[in-house]
C-alpha cells in the first residue's frame, strides 16, 4: 500500500482497459475501478485484472444503511481485490458493519481487503462544503473530523486531498492510510477537482498513495506519463 501510485480506470468498458494496459504488458500496476467501469462489467473485470497480477482498489464508494452495507461488502469481499471504500459520512455504525461484512466475506486464511472512507470528496470546496451540506466548519475541520470517525471505527485509513493529509497523519499515526486523489501536475487540466496538489506536495504531506486518472489515462503516451508520474511521485529518476 506506502507509496503506491495507483491509477484510475476511468473507462466505459473492458475493452478500453484491455486497449489501455497493452503498453504496460508484463509490470504490475496498482489499478482502480471504479462505477462507470464496474457497473458495465461487473465482476468479470476484476477477474481480468487480476489474472495479469495488477492490485486492485474497488472504488463503489458504499453509502447505506448499515445492513446493506455489510452484505454488499460480504459479497465484495469476494472478489479478492486489495482495497475498498466507503463514504465516512455513512456514519461510524455503517463503516463497523462494512468492517463485519469483509471479514464474513473473506475466506479463512486469506487477509481481508483493506477498507478506507471518502471524508470530503476532493471535488468538494469548502464553500460548497458549507453551503450545501450545510456544514459549518472548516474542510480541514470536517475531514479531520471523519478521519476519527472512520479510525474509532476500525478501518485502516482515509481518502483525502493531499491538503489535509499532513494533519491526518499527525492526528492519527503514520499507520493510518492517507489516500489521495485530485493530484495534478502543473500544466494539466483541474477539470472537476478543487482540492487539487502536485505529486510532490503530496509526498512531503507524507501521504500513502496518490490516485491519477485522466493525466495517465488519457495523456497521448500512457505509459511515457506514468514513468514521468512515478518519477515525480517518488522523486527519484527511475
Ligand atoms: O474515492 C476515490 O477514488 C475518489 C475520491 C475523491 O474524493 N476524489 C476522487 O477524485 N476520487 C476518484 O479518483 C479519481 C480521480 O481521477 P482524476 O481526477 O481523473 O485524476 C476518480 O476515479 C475519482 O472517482
Amino acid at each position: 500500500m506506502d507509496n503506491s501510485l495507483i491509477i484510475a480506470l476511468d473507462f466505459a468498458n473492458g475493452s478500453e482497459v484491455r486497449h489501455f494496459l497493452k503498453p504496460f504488458s508484463g509490470r504490475q500496476l496498482f489499478v482502480k475501478v471504479g462505477m462507470e467501469l464496474y457497473y458495465r462489467e461487473g465482476p468479470s473485470i476484476i477477474h481480468l485484472l487480476k489474472e495479469s497480477g495488477h492490485r486492485i482498489f474497488l472504488d463503489l464508494k458504499l453509502h447505506d444503511i448499515p445492513n446493506t452495507v455489510k452484505s454488499a461488502m460480504k459479497g465484495l469481499a469476494r472478489l479478492d481485490c486489495d482495497l475498498v471504500n466507503v463514504h465516512a459520512a455513512g456514519g461510524k455504525e455503517m463503516m463497523q458493519a462494512a468492517l463485519e461484512g469483509l471479514e464474513a466475506g473473506t475466506d479463512a486464511g486469506r487477509k481481508r481487503p483493506a477498507c478506507i472512507a471518502v471524508t470530503q470528496l476532493t471535488s468538494t470546496s469548502e464553500e460548497q462544503m458549507n453551503n450545501e451540506q450545510l456544514i459549518p466548519v472548516s474542510l480541514k475541520e470536517s475531514v479531520l473530523h471523519y478521519a476519527s470517525l472512520t479510525k474509532e471505527a476500525g478501518l485502516d485509513g482515509v481518502v483525502c486531498s493531499a491538503w489535509e493529509a499532513a494533519s491526518i497523519r499527525e492526528k492519527l499515526g503514520p499507520a493510518f492510510y492517507t489516500v489521495t486523489p485530485g493530484i495534478r501536475m502543473k500544466s494539466d487540466s483541474v477539470g472537476d477537482q478543487k482540492r487539487v496538489a502536485t505529486p510532490e506536495f503530496a509526498r512531503n504531506a507524507g501521504v500513502t498513495s496518490i490516485v491519477v486518472g485522466r493525466s495517465i489515462t488519457r495523456a497521448a503516451d500512457p505509459l511515457k506519463s506514468y514513468q514521468q508520474w512515478l518519477e515525480s511521485w517518488k522523486g527519484v529518476q527511475l
